[in-house]
């Protein structure tokens, strides 16, 4: 159904994807796996028209090549994406994001079997179908962008990372769910860090390298192979998050350093800062936003813009009930969404892929949140890693603070 030939992506002189080749089947879940930075994002990019580097081979769906068509096409012809970040609309209901992912030509006939299909494969987007978006946990978000993505009647899913961020209940359901929708026929493509989970699912994998396709077996073999489970089930199953265990199946020569890369800040920020700056990073969005990329080019129909999920988390407010939301409008109001917001998240950008209809009047912006010191970003994005960054700065900063001693001339006012 999709087959990848010989895909090679270049950023600049930068070689992101080298001849990667690969197949998905009818109701059949395939699993890519690969430490940071191996190209894994880049390879669903290109094959749904949303990269931004040089893009050369060819992805064919049903025999279609699909190179060179735009995004809203590649849609077209049955591939969706959920991006990583998910790509939900907080601010629309349940309903409404799942009724933007009707808004393929394939898909608008079919609407309301598709979202019946949807709902019958996460009941619990049924019962919180008024729900506005960014007040659900992740994975009820992550079941969003799903079912989005599968409104808009796709032969292939193409997930990137679905799991990144979630608890390991969560990322169970999330699992038995992608288990259940490969049931309805469809065939998923399956970027993910969590090896364990999803070679668990899966009925084949793909090991990518440092750009290159290196190994290819059944899951069940992927599973067992000690190579991969060095490299990515960590060496005590399950310990390490596997995307940190980079360790490679092959020597592979250290990767050149990303063009773009931000520098990090030379001096250090006060323990006050550090501490604030650690707690967003380990209760924000599960990925920090990717500094060193440039804007990223307009994601396809079923991949709108990603916006993390504000925190605190409000109590659930539901949205006024009423008629089923009209798509047209409902694109209007996210395209107006997306105008006044920075695009967030690795496929962010996306808003400029949306249709160009007059956009309803848009409420005033709120005003800009305060900066918080960026925080340094170690090289693997997992949750785990952030986590292990933040508490060694937190440690540092308790360091500085016991040796800190007032300069001489403070005078004391106690006295
Ligand atoms: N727009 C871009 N411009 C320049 N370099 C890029 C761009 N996008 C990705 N890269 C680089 O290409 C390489 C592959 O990136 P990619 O995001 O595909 O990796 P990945 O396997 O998805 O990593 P991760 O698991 O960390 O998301 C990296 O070295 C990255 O820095």
């Amino acid at each position: 159904m999709l087959e990848v030939r010989d895909l090679s992506v270049s950023y600049g002189k930068h070689r992101a994807l080298d001849g990667a080749s690969l197949k998905t089947g009818r109701g059949e879940i395939v699993v890519i796996l690969g430490a940071n930075g191996a190209g894994k994002t880049t390879l669903l990019k290109a094959m749904c028209g949303i990269c931004e580097g040089r893009v050369g081979g060819s992805v064919q769906m049903g025999g279609e090549e699909l190179l060179g068509l735009a995004p809203d096409r590649i849609v077209e012809t049955g591939i969706a994406l959920v991006p990583e970040g998910r790509g939900v609309f907080g601010d629309l209901t349940v309903e409404e994001n799942l009724t933007l992912g009707a808004y393929a030509k394939r898909a608008r006939d079919e609407e309301a079997g598709n979202l019946e299909r949807v709902l019958t494969l996460f009941p619990k987007l049924g019962e919180r179908r008024r729900q506005t978006v960014r007040t659900m946990s992740g994975g009820e978000q992550q079941m969003v962008a799903i079912g989005r993505a599968m409104m808009s009647n796709p032969q292939v899913l193409a997930l990137d990372e679905p799991s990144l961020g979630l608890s390991p209940l969560l990322c169970k359901e999330l699992f038995q769910s992608l288990a259940a929708v490969r049931k309805a026929g469809l065939g998923i493509l399956l970027v993910e860090q969590n090896a364990k989970q999803s070679l668990a699912i899966a009925d084949r994998g793909y090991l990518l390298e440092n750009g290159e396709i290196v190994h290819e077996d059944s899951a069940e073999k992927l599973a067992s192979d000690p190579a991969v489970q060095k490299a990515y089930l960590g060496a005590a199953a399950g310990a390490a998050a596997p995307k940190a265990a980079a360790a490679s199946t092959k020597p592979v020569p250290p990767r050149a350093p990303t063009p773009a890369a931000a520098p990090r800040p030379a001096a250090g920020p006060s323990p006050s800062d550090i501490a604030a700056a650690a707690l967003k990073g380990v209760g924000a969005a599960p990925r920090p936003a990717p500094a060193p990329k440039p804007a990223a080019a307009p994601a396809p129909a079923t991949t709108p813009v990603p916006q993390a999920a504000p925190t605190p988390r409000p109590a659930p407010t539901p949205a006024p009930s009423g008629s089923a939301p009209d798509l047209s409008a409902l694109v209007s109001r996210a395209a107006a969404m997306s105008s006044r917001r920075p695009a967030q998240g690795a496929n962010g950008g996306a808003q400029s892929r949306l249709p160009t209809r007059p956009a309803t009047p848009a409420p005033p912006a709120p005003p800009p949140r305060p900066a918080l010191p960026e925080m340094p970003r170690p090289d693997a994005g997992s949750s785990a890693d952030r986590l292990k960054a933040a508490l060694e700065e937190i440690e540092a900063a308790a360091r500085r603070a016991e040796t800190y001693r007032p300069a001489p001339h403070t005078r004391d006012t106690r006295r």
